[in-house]
């Protein structure tokens, strides 16, 4: 079915957005209602364990925040034509990925995401259905994690813009990129490089049917990236993180951002990332640099955090809990010593400057 938006207005597509957002909304998935019972002070027996006492309907939100919990509060957009191409069959997708990169930052604040306010340009060609599925799958993701929708600002524009403001509770003091000490181990989670490598794929037109099961997956990592809040709970719960970021612009950009906060230095070994062999063997066939995509493609949305090395027995438990990949990439260094990489122990001596070089929007 294909209704034209001004068939039923403004407040007429709104109704529907809210009520699109609650049908997609999923259940709390039981090991993440388990978690926030475990954190305590959260009671996740309600159907959403943060519901607005006011939420969409009034000139603002009224929200009920425990006193004892710090507020966190993010917020990201994604544009049409800069964050993603609009196509018809990726709807669900792309509200995904909305809510999805905003988890990411408030899981690197150390906290949990509570509170969302959805703004929303439209283009006007578009339908009430290709409204009403973005919102379907937003709610969707956002029920995974708990997170109630409390508000948002709908207009018209040439383009899709859709802006997330994420609210979330801090789990322990708040995770702050300033945090980290010369001597601290750098870590990464996951794979690095695979968003861009799939980034790569999209663009080059390649049909979805025709890619291999591998393309096929670094495609999904570039649509739908994980957020990474069980990782980043596990870390603060055992107040083993000093400094932390998730990796949207890239690697080396992020370092750089760590490093200027925390008043440190950094040496990389490049020859530790964590990059697939999928990514590397896309990378080379189509004279790319699988070493390039981890350091400047962004869009992994992995955590990079500097930890304590006496806590580096935890990475392992947080792998074998959550199944994501902790991989010690570097160490902090004092400040005057600047931020650098080396490819492989035995080139450690020929340490060279790294370069901030992740996406920059001018
Ligand atoms: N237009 C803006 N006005 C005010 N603050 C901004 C603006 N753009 C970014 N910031 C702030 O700058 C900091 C870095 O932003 P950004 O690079 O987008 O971070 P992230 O990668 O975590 O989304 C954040 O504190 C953000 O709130
Ligand atoms: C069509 C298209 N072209 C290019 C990109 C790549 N890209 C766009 S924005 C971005 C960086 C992350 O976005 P930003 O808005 O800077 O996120 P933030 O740092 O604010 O979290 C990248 C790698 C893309 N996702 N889609
Ligand atoms: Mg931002």
């Amino acid at each position: 079915m294909v209704t034209p938006i001004n068939r039923i207005g403004e407040f007429g597509l709104i109704d529907k957005l809210a009520k699109a957002w609650s049908e997609g909304a999923s259940e709390t998935a039981p090991s993440y209602k388990q978690m926030l019972q475990q954190i305590g002070g959260i009671n996740s027996d309600k159907a959403g364990p943060f519901l607005p006492r006011l939420a969409v309907g009034d000139d603002g939100a009224i929200l009920d925040v425990p006193s004892h919990r710090p507020l966190l509060t993010t917020t990201d957009m994604l544009v049409e034509k800069v964050h993603f191409l609009w196509s018809p069959e990726r709807i669900a997708s792309l509200g995904h990925k909305a809510m999805a990169v905003n988890i990411s930052d408030i899981a690197a604040m150390g906290g949990l995401p509570t509170w969302a306010f959805l703004s929303i340009a439209i283009p006007p060609v578009a339908t009430v259905e290709e409204v009403v599925a973005l919102y379907r799958a937003m709610g969707e993701t956002a029920g995974r994690y708990g997170i109630s929708l409390a508000g948002g600002d709908t207009v018209r524009s040439d383009q899709w813009v859709i802006n997330v403001t994420l609210m979330g509770l801090a789990i322990k003091e708040p995770v702050r990129r300033s945090g980290g000490k010369p001597g601290d181990l750098l870590v990464a989670t996951g794979w690095l490089g695979d968003a861009a490598a799939g980034l790569h794929l999209l663009l080059s037109g390649k049909p979805f049917q025709e890619m291999t099961m591998q393309e096929q997956l670094l495609l999904h990592r570039h649509l739908e990236p994980t957020p990474r809040v069980k990782e980043a709970v596990m870390l603060v719960q055992q107040k083993a993180v000093k400094a932390m970021l998730d990796i949207s612009d890239g690697l080396s950009s992020e370092i750089h951002h760590l490093c200027k906060q925390s008043d440190c230095g950094a040496l990389l070994d490049l020859s530790r990332l964590p990059i697939r062999d999928e990514t590397t063997e896309i990378a080379t066939s189509t004279g790319q640099s699988a070493l390039s995509w981890a350091l400047s493609g962004g869009e992994d949305f992995e955590l990079l955090f500097a930890i304590d090395k006496e806590k580096v027995s935890l990475l392992s438990t947080i792998e074998q809990k959550t199944g994501t990949k902790c991989t010690i990439i570097g160490e902090l260094t004092p400040p005057n010593e600047g931020i650098n990489a080396f490819h492989g122990p035995e080139h450690k001596s020929q340490a060279f400057p790294l370069r901030a070089k992740g996406y920059n929007h001018f």
